[in-house]
């Protein structure tokens, strides 16, 4: 197992593309630590496979190193890194039993038979295909291949890192969840390092340790779930995860607080002042907009109330910009609404970023 580090890394895909300026990615410095579970979360495009593909080696950076400990990989192919995959489609032998699959990668390495019996008999147990042991590949559910494929890689005991490219696409629904348990368990079980790629908030925030966060070939945050969602440090963060996302409104400052649509909000205390002419924004969750009668907060307009499960998510205006609340079960809606935000529960941005320094 290893550390990998990405020193500096820009990708563009051809030289055309690096003279206009276009890269995959434009910029990543980042550790991913030994053992550690992580997810790269961004909508389409935003440059996951591009990085995924430059730490297994299917791709060479345009610029930047990886290192694996301390030894330079950034030229070494794929079975050099000694890196395991498990892609959208699972990647079996349809013809060989699920206890010769799981064989496969240690009878290629020359690994002695009675080491290769007792490794097989406690991967079959760890992924609950016992009873499989001796069928057919071919006839097995999409999820049980899918764990096949993983089996695979934590089987040997030279795999520096398993990244996962979208694994739950060809998964049921109903059968996604435990998978997504399953391996945050394995995970648990090996202290493998594990890079999982994903545009699906749900998978990234319940598998991974550390969330990496990206946005157009750049990284904007990498974090904990609770910090993703408490200190998003950019305002793309803040409405990419939580559902609904986070409320960001246009606002100027005035000494120690905010003014909003005329109204005065104070900042949480110790927040150093923006930059002049810095975009000013404020950054609440709907979960901690509250809803009050008329006169005791900032006025709004109730665009719309949707019902979801025991909460509302109410949809407003205030002052010509759009405010997401979520109302809990039994909060009652007042027919004339004003708005307060819960103490500590406001962030500031300025230019999209967040401003730190809060005491
Ligand atoms: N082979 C390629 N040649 C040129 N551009 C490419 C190539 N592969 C990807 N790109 C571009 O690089 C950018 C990042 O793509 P990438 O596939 O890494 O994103 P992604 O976040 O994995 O998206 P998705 O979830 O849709 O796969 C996109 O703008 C994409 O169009």
């Amino acid at each position: 197992m290893a550390r990998i580090r990405l020193d500096h890394i820009r990708h563009a895909y051809t030289p055309e593309l690096a003279r206009a300026g276009t890269y995959a990615l434009r910029e990543v410095d980042h550790t991913f630590e030994d053992g550690g579970a992580y997810a790269l979360l961004g909508p389409s495009g935003c440059g996951k496979t591009t990085l995924l593909n430059i730490i297994s080696g299917l791709l060479t950076p345009s610029e930047g190193e990886i290192r694996f400990g301390d030894r330079d990989v950034t030229t070494l192919s794929p079975e050099e890194r000694n890196i395991a995959q498990v892609f959208q489609f699972p990647v079996i032998y349809d013809t060989m039993t699920v206890a010769e699959n799981l064989a496969f990668p240690l009878r290629n390495r020359k690994v002695p038979k009675a080491e290769i019996e007792t490794r097989v008999a406690d991967m079959l147990r760890r992924l609950g295909l016992e009873a499989k042991a001796k069928r057919k590949a071919q006839g097995l559910t999409a999820d049980e291949k899918q764990k096949i494929s993983l089996g695979r890689g934590l089987v040997r005991s030279d795999v520096n890192a398993i990244l996962f490219d979208e694994p739950l696409t060809v998964i049921d629904p109903h059968m996604k969840w435990q998978l997504r348990s399953e391996l945050k368990e394995l995970h648990r079980q090996f202290r493998m390092t594990m890079v999982y790629v994903t545009h699906d908030q749900t998978e990234a925030l319940t598998f991974a340790e550390k969330v990496v966060v990206m946005t157009e070939g750049q990284v904007v945050q990498i974090g904990t779930p609770e910090e993703l969602f408490e200190r998003p440090r950019h305002t793309f963060v803040g409405y990419f995860i939580g559902s609904p996302g986070m409320n960001v409104l246009a606002c100027e400052l005035d000494g120690a607080e905010a003014v909003l649509a005329g109204a005065r909000v104070p900042l949480p205390a110790g927040l150093s002042p923006a930059r002049g002419g810095a975009r000013t924004e404020l950054g609440i969750r709907p979960e901690f907009v509250r809803l009050v009668p008329r006169g005791q907060g900032i006025p709004v307009r109730i665009a719309r109330v949707e019902d979801v499960g025991s909460e509302r998510i109410v949809r407003a205006e205030l002052n010509g910009q759009k405010i997401v609340s979520v109302l809990p079960e039994g909060e009652a809606l007042p027919a004339e609404a004003d708005v307060v935000f819960a103490p500590g529960a406001l962030n500031l941005y300025a230019d999209s970023w967040l401003v730190e320094g809060r005491a």
